[in-house]
């Protein structure tokens, strides 16, 4: 188990000191629609996720509702002066257009190689902060961003909390190439590493749902925790057909959590 320190926000090494955000309130939201009270910590944790960006940064913009809120945050930032000179690397075509919208300045990792942080979401984070990613679809975008980051801050609610990856009984997803997706589904399914799983297809209405790559993904769900993550992610990841999957693992630098009794940071000791 990596070794790993839990603490309150007061100790955060952060180190820009800008305006705090404005109170969350069940009015705010990134359309400024009404938030339930899971958005709320959602904006919470995004927003304290935004305090790791500094002037002159390059940003990786993740994907997925939680992320939208840290994007949102930065536009707001960058709006009012408070941040500078930002460049955003966005996971997702859905991220990009945010970003555009809220008038970020943006690059892709062939201009920008090299990111100071990148902030994302997750659907599952295990006591190791190994997560699962890619729900939304953008696992394959996020996992070369966030690799290309020298701190990856993933942003969750506690809901998201889990003791072993696939233990939440929901999807754990895999990019594949179109071809022949029904075969390369069956060989995921009957691999010994994940044996137990039920694969689906995953639908976009009546038609396979397709990423921002023109792949197709596979959602493998597990009645209990995967046993062996690192003996998973090869095997999947060594399957010809297979694109990458959402097994994030040893790459989430800090995890910031929030509950309704406040917010925790967790980081990986290095
Ligand atoms: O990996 C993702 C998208 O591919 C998202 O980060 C993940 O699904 C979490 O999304 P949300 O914040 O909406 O719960």
């Amino acid at each position: 188990m990596a070794s790993l320190t839990a603490k309150g926000l007061s100790a955060a090494p952060l180190t820009r000191s800008i305006k705090p955000a404005a109170p969350v309130t069940a009015k705010r939201s990134v359309a400024m629609k009404a938030v339930s009270k899971q958005d709320e910590l959602k904006i919470q944790a995004a927003h304290k996720a935004v305090e790791y960006v500094q002037s002159d940064m390059v940003v990786g913009l993740g994907t997925g509702s939680t992320a939208a809120f840290a994007v949102e945050r930065i536009g707001q930032l960058l709006k009012e002066g408070q941040l500078k000179n930002i460049i955003g690397v966005p996971t997702s075509i859905r991220t990009l257009e945010q970003a555009k919208a809220l008038g970020i300045p943006l690059a892709t990792l062939d201009e920008q190689p090299k990111l100071n942080v990148a902030i994302d979401g997750a659907d599952e984070v295990d006591n190791n902060l190994d997560v699962v990613k890619g729900r939304g679809g953008a696992l394959l975008r996020e996992k070369m961003v966030e690799l290309a980051a020298d701190k990856f801050v993933c942003i969750v609610d506690d809901s998201k909390m889990v003791s072993g990856l696939g233990g939440s009984k929901l999807a754990m997803p895999v990019e594949i190439v179109q071809f022949c997706d029904k075969y390369t589904l069956k060989r995921i399914q009957s691999l010994p590493e994940v044996a137990g799983c039920e694969a689906k297809l995953r639908m976009d209405g009546d038609k396979p749902y397709v990423t921002d790559n023109s792949n197709y993904i596979v959602d493998l769900y597990f009645q209990e925790p995967i046993k062996d993550v690192h003996a998973a992610s090869k095997a999947i990841l060594d399957l010809v057909g297979v694109v990458d999957h959402g097994l994030f693992l040893n790459m989430v630098d800090v995890c910031i959590i929030a509950a309704p009794d406040g917010v925790k940071l967790m980081e990986r000791k290095k």
